[in-house]
């Protein structure tokens, strides 16, 4: 695991911390040094010419410019404006605010607060012995062309009121571009709640972890972009908080494509490649059937059946003449009503079924709940296991089953905790791992997955620890109908082939996930966010595979 893959909270932060400066590091030299490693790099983002618009902090202050057309104070330098608070964050940004004075930036400090931390205040009698001009007027920075938020950080844990609670307002509202230190001020760094109010940041550098605030979708339009600086910590600080395993990982391209099924073994056969079998689609949902049917053929895996109404049996082999198309026997309006005798759960590695079932396949859901087969659920299979009855049904089985609900799912198969999914998505999806013994792969922006650890060797401590995995970069380009159809696929397709070839299964649902995300990424940056259709994402699968595992 790299640093890129740890993800903290506050507690965690504190913790570690802590360690360094038990080990002899001086709080002030710590901060010199991140604060330094943060001046140097937002001089790197003004200079940047023509990086992603996203991240260069200069196309911003420039296009500022342009937009505003007035005759800005002339000189080469953007004029910074810096917000200071009453904790370490502040003391953070007046470092940051004296090296970009020195590097002859024009620094306005804005600092609404009286009762330093003593840290602070040293940083501030200097930056005021340099003659840096002070303001606690919110009026003084309407003319900067960038705003350095070093308000609040990680030790913000109250609600943001009254004066405080307005200047931020205040703040977001001269809309100038806001690059925020560790954290936008006013967001939680654990959950991602707004505490009262926030600072809108376009772009946020995190500091020497990344904290779970990056990976909750409410967070999101608050932190813009985001980039991690790193401040070498050292590892065994890491590990003595967060244990060898941590139990909330960041899912990075080298964690999820290491167990990807390449190379292949050049003896492989066919069923040594994993054998799928999908239950999906309806007369009325036939597409569902073959955008997962899609993405399972991008897995790789070596046989791939499916079982599908009669009257679209020809449709899917049309689309996909290498699968084994099983047609079966259908309700009145063209629903699985049941699976073929002939079929033989046993004699598939894992299967994937949901995708356009409608709610009228239940009783194949239902068989494929009973089998002992490695299970990928999704769509209207969970909306049937809902039905069921969601926990007692899960906890029965033996097999592995994988569940990806997007939240409105989410909500119906775990009614007790619906009111969490759209506020700490982690702690829901950790609960429903622990409430089912299933992996809960919870769909949005940042992928949630929780897991019951796996592995018969651990202490029984262990047992009911879940590991989380978290999807820290995709496109809203995904957020239409179908997308999660061809995750399905994939994830079906990436489980069965694992089985086939006795590879561990407790990252497969983050390396699909990750996978699915960074082929959308591809094709939005070809055809834009609007150019991803459900179909074209399934075309993307395999140029992805080509960048990323080679
Ligand atoms: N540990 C280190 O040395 C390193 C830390 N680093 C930096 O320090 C940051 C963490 O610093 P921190 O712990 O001082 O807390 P911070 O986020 O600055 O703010 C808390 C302060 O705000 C106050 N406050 C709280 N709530 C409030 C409210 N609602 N309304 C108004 N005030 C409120 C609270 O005062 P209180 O009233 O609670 O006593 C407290 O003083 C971290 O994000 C990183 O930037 C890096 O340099 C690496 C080395
Ligand atoms: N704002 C977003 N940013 C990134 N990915 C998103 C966003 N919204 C949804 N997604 C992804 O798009 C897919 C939508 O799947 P889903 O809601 O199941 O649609 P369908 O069931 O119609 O296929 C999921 O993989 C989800 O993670
Ligand atoms: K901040």
């Amino acid at each position: 695991m790299t640093i890129q893959n740890f993800v903290v909270t506050a507690d965690q932060m504190r913790q570690i911390e802590t360690r360094i400066f038990a080990a002899g590091m001086p709080v002030a030299a710590l901060m010199e040094k991140v604060a330094g490693l943060i001046a140097r790099r937002i001089q790197a983002l003004l200079k940047a010419e023509g990086s992603s618009a996203t991240g260069s902090v200069r196309d911003l202050t420039d296009r500022r410019k342009r937009e505003e057309g007035k005759n800005l104070v002339k000189s080469q330098f953007p004029v910074i404006g810096v917000l200071v608070g009453p904790g370490h964050n502040g003391g953070d940004a007046l470092v940051v605010a004296r090296e970009l004075h020195f590097q002859g930036f024009q620094v306005v400090i804005y600092c609404p607060f009286s009762k330093l931390k003593e840290l602070t205040k040293n940083h501030a009698d200097y930056a005021r012995s340099l003659n840096i001009p002070f303001f606690d007027k919110i009026e003084a920075l309407k003319n900067c062309d960038l705003l350095v938020d070093g308000l609040f950080g990680f030790g913000l844990e109250r609600e943001i009121i009254n004066a405080t609670a307005a200047a931020l307002d205040e703040i977001n509202n001269l809309n100038i571009p806001i690059l925020s230190i560790d954290l936008p001020s006013g967001i939680h760094t654990d959950t991602g709640e707004v505490l009262g109010t926030a600072i809108r940041a376009k772009h946020t550098l995190c500091l020497g972890l990344w904290k779970m605030a990056f990976l909750q979708d409410r967070a999101l339009e608050y932190i813009g972009s985001s980039e991690l600086i790193d401040f070498d910590i050292p590892a065994a600080d890491i590990a003595a908080i967060l244990g060898e395993t941590p139990a909330i990982q960041r899912i990075t391209r080298a964690s999820a494509t290491q167990h990807l099924p390449l190379p292949r073994s050049p003896i492989s056969h066919k069923y040594t490649n994993g054998h799928l079998l999908i239950i999906a689609g309806s007369r009325r949902y036939s597409g569902a059937a073959i955008l997962a049917a899609l993405g399972a053929r991008a897995s790789g895996i070596g046989m791939l059946s499916i079982a599908v109404p009669e009257s679209i049996k020809a449709m899917l082999s049309s689309q996909l003449p290498e699968a084994l198309v099983i047609g079966c026997p259908e309700t009145q309006s063209g629903a699985i009503s049941e699976l073929p005798v002939a079929i033989d759960l046993s004699s598939y590695d894992a299967i994937a079924a949901g995708p356009g079932l409608t709610l009228e396949a239940a009783i194949a859901v239902e068989s494929v709940l009973e089998s002992d087969r490695p299970l990928v659920l999704d769509a209207d299979g969970l909306n049937i296991l809902a039905q069921l009855g969601t926990v007692p049904i899960l906890s029965e089985r033996s097999a592995l089953t994988i569940i990806t609900p997007h939240p409105g799912e989410f909500k119906r198969l775990f009614p007790e905790l619906a009111d969490r999914t759209g506020e700490d998505r982690i702690a829901a999806t950790q609960a429903a791992a622990q409430l089912c013994g299933a992996t809960i792969l919870l769909k949005g922006a940042k992928v949630c997955i929780s897991c019951k650890e796996e592995g018969d060797s651990l202490p029984d401590s262990y047992a009911s620890r879940t590991i989380t995995y978290l999807n820290p970069e995709s496109t809203p380009a995904l957020a239409r109908g179908g997308s999660g159809d061809v995750l399905t696929g994939l994830l079906g397709g990436l489980l069965a082939t694992a089985i086939a070839r006795k590879s561990p299964l407790q990252s497969v649902a983050a390396t699909a996930a990750w996978w699915h995300a960074q082929a959308g990424i591809m094709a939005a940056k070809e055809r834009t966010e609007l150019g991803v259709d459900a179909f074209t994402l399934t075309q993307y699968l395999i140029p992805t595979l080509r960048e990323f595992a080679e």
